[in-house]
């Protein structure tokens, strides 16, 4: 007989969206999470939480507006990947999408430093652990 074994659920889901922008030189930008927020340092891709009522990508086009001052055309984000895992006792649920037309030209409005990397050398970064897996799919796909 097949038998499941127990979970634990979450108390809550929490979407996010997050986008990697290439540039011509198909290098991707991260952003550097400023001190006093939850995994501060950490390197990561723009982006953030889903509001009540927004789609994902209408969502990562505000966030990208807030946090680099860029404008974004929603259909212009290309679905990569996702990650899904526990984060405390919520789960995260983070879409990836890559960029590659934007308006104007991206500056650090929330986060610490801004940083156009090769997708190899993210490696050498310290992210999120979500975002360990993204780093051979970018490889791959760029
Ligand atoms: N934007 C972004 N968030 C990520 C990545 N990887 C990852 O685990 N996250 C997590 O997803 C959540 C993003 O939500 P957020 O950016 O709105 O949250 P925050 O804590 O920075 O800000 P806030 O709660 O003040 O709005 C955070 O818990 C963050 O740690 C990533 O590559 N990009």
């Amino acid at each position: 007989m097949l038998t499941v074994p127990p979970v634990s659920l979450p108390s809550a889901m929490l979407f996010v969206s997050a986008a990697a922008l290439v540039d011509r030189e198909g290098r991707v930008l991260v952003q550097q999470r400023p001190p006093g927020k939850p995994m501060e340092t950490l390197w990561e891709f723009p982006g953030g939480k889903v509001e009540p009522g927004e789609t994902p990508d209408v969502a990562l086009a505000r966030e990208l507006a807030e946090e680099l001052g860029i404008g974004v055309d929603p259909s212009k984000l290309v679905p990569a990947t996702f990650a899904s895992e526990a984060l405390g006792e919520r789960h995260l649920l983070l879409l990836l999408y890559t960029l590659r037309e934007w308006a104007g030209v991206p500056e650090a409005r929330h986060a610490s430093a801004l940083r156009w990397v090769v997708p190899g050398d993210l490696r050498r970064l310290e992210m999120p652990p979500a975002d360990l897996p993204f780093i051979a799919i970018l490889e791959a796909l760029l």
